[in-house]
């Protein structure tokens, strides 16, 4: 069985680095690099307009996707939902957006690669997960929750199509005021791990 990372019954201690302008297609967001004290991961947060004036700002949590957020990737999402998610908090002009270094829902790159071999053939990505020792979702937002405190960010409208996520972030802490639906990218090649998302982890995917 995967040692799980970070441990649930130590809460993380996250450090706040620094801040720098951001310039994206969607707008100059400000990015803030926080660093994890014990296993050194880095995350940033990218904010636009003022999000410590205490009302609920538009929020997305995003998992590390690298082949979808940076490779182009059609087996899922993530890219489709960073850009989406990015775009709708530069049109409201004030937003978060989390980027959190939880590859694969928590269990590393390398694993999702033998996942993703797993999915080729003929497993789907909760049975993939399982077959190698992991729970389906591994992921921790504590860590979210200290970003967020840090930024005085006090509750959340967030961008997810996954109703237990917002369980998962209630637990952490975190002020979940609003589920705003992030539905993009469905295409041949994520049809069925789209299916199987909403069949087996809850996501509402179907308008
Ligand atoms: N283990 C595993 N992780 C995956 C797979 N496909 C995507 N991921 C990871 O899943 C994470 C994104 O989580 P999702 O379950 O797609 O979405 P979510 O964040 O729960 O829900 P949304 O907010 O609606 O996107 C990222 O860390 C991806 O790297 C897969 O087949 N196997
Ligand atoms: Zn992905």
């Amino acid at each position: 069985m995967a040692v799980q990372y970070p441990n649930p019954q130590i809460e993380p201690v996250v450090d706040y680095v620094a801040s720098c302008k951001l310039p994206t297609p969607f707008g100059v967001f400000t990015m803030h690099g926080f660093e994890e004290q014990d296993s050194r991961r880095e995350h940033v947060v990218l904010t636009m307009g003022d999000v410590a004036d205490g009302l609920p700002v538009l929020a997305r949590l995003h998992s590390e996707c690298l082949t979808g957020d940076a490779l182009f990737s059609l087996r899922c999402d993530c890219g489709f939902q960073l850009e989406a998610a990015l775009d709708a908090i530069a049109k409201e002009g004030r937003g978060a957006l989390l980027y959190l270094r939880q590859e694969g829902r928590g269990i590393g790159l390398i694993n999702k690669i033998r996942a993703y071999k797993l999915q080729d053939g003929g497993a789907d990505t909760v049975e993939a997960n399982e077959q190698l020792g992991f729970p389906a979702d591994m992921r921790d937002f504590r860590v979210a929750r200290h970003m967020l405190d840090a930024l005085n960010i006090k509750s959340v409208r967030v961008m997810t199509n996954n109703p237990r996520k917002l369980e998962t972030l209630k637990n952490a802490g975190i002020d979940v005021v609003e589920r705003v639906p992030l539905m993009v990218g469905r295409n041949p090649h994520n049809d069925h791990y789209l299916d199987t998302k909403a069949a087996k982890l809850g996501h509402m995917l179907f308008s």
